[in-house]
Formats: C-alpha cells, structure tokens, sequence
C-alpha cells in the first residue's frame, strides 16, 4: 500500500478536510478576523506537539536511516512553520511566550494527544499514519489554494498562511516525508489487519483536521 490508498479509503472526510469552508473562506481572504486569530493560536499549540511527535518518529525508528529522514522536519516544525505563526501573531501584539501561555482548546489536545497517543503504543508506521494527514492535508490544500482560480492574491490577509503551504519549502519537505511514508507502507497490504489499523488511524486523524477548521470558525460566533 501507498499513501494514496490511506486516503482513498477516507475519501468523504478527506474531501471534507481539504475543502472545508474554512480553506474557502481563508483563499477568498472572507474568513473573520477572530476565526483566523484562534485558528492561528491554536494552531501555534498544534505545532509544537507536532514537533514532539516528529522528535518520537526518531526514538521509534530502527534503522540510522530513517532518523535521518525524520530530522528535518522537526526542524523546519520549529523554525519556518512555528515561526510564521509567532510573526503573524505579532502582528496582533502576542509574543511567543503569550502564545505558549494560551490555554489548548479541546480539539487541539484530542488531536495532538490522538497523534502522540498513535505513535507511542505504535511503531513508527501506525505514527507516520497519524501524522500523514497534517503533512499530506495541508500540501494538497496549500496547492490547490495556489492555482485556483477564486484565490483571492492582492489584499488578502491571509496570503503569508497560503505562501507557506504552497511554498517549495514545505512542498519539498512534504514530498520528502511521503516518499519516506510510502516506502514505510510498501510492504503492508491494504487489506490486512495492519493495513486496516493504519487506514483508522489516518482516518480518525483527517477527522480531527475537519474538527479544527470547525473548531477556527465556531470561535467567530
Ligand atoms: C492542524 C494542522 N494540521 C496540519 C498542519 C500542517 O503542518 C498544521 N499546521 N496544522
């Protein structure tokens, strides 16, 4: 099995995650200031999780090799993507620490803790497929965004969050990480028990982005 098959199998809610309002209202620059704010602070916790996460696919690998591969993306988790967030953020008057102080909303520890969660009890693969639906989601969302025709380009306020997912550091950094998650899956078989314990794990995770994006536009009501 390959990646593609994790998402064929989920392919209503994977649809639902990478064409959410939220995506819609975010290209057309419509989305509301506080849905974008908490999105964005939320999301800011997200990541550093995420971080963990990356930093455990390194304690859970076997081989030098795939440590090696796990690297960069906790380095570029905890510069360029967390990074952004902190600037954009400051633009509101918060400084990292008063990031870091925000209280986690209930959506952003059941996912992350889900994620976490995955890989602990798992090996590297059942992590990898908790994990593949942020990397894989928001590439696919950040490159449709970048050639649809309706993206809104002058004047969007949310143009810096559409530059980083359509960027070719993340591009790159994504594809690099599925290779990697492909060779992973190479010699599992869809079908089997492992293949249908990783296709809950990916889906239940896809589940989560679609509750996050909810999760930014309930906070405008
Ligand atoms: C919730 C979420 N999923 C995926 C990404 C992409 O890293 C992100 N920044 N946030």
């Amino acid at each position: 099995m390959n990646h593609q098959d994790l998402i064929n199998a989920c392919r209503e809610d994977w649809d639902a995650y990478t064409q959410h309002a939220f995506v819609q209202q975010l290209a057309q620059g419509t989305l509301a200031q506080p849905s974008y704010l908490h999105y964005l602070k939320q999301d800011f916790l997200f990541l550093k999780q995420y971080a963990r996460a990356h930093a455990l696919a390194i304690y859970k690998a076997r081989t030098l090799a795939d440590m090696r591969k796990a690297l960069p993306s906790v380095h570029a988790l905890l510069d360029s993507e967390i990074g952004h967030h902190v600037s954009y953020c400051g633009n509101w008057g918060l400084t990292e620490s008063d990031l870091e102080a925000e209280p986690e909303d209930f959506g952003t520890v059941a996912y992350t803790r889900y994620v976490l969660d995955a890989g602990m009890a798992g090996d590297i693969v059942d992590l990898y497929a908790a994990l593949a639906p942020c990397s894989i989601g928001y590439a696919e969302i950040g490159r449709n965004l970048a050639v649809a025709a309706n993206t809104k380009r002058v004047d969007n306020p949310f143009a810096s969050w559409i530059e980083l997912y359509s960027g070719d550091e993340f591009q790159q950094g994504v594809a690099q990480g599925t290779a990697h998650i492909d060779e992973l899956l190479a010699e599992i078989d869809v079908n089997s028990q492992r293949g249908q314990n990783l296709v809950h794990v990916f889906s239940t995770a896809t589940r989560m982005e679609i509750a996050f994006w909810q999760q930014g536009l309930d906070a405008d009501k």
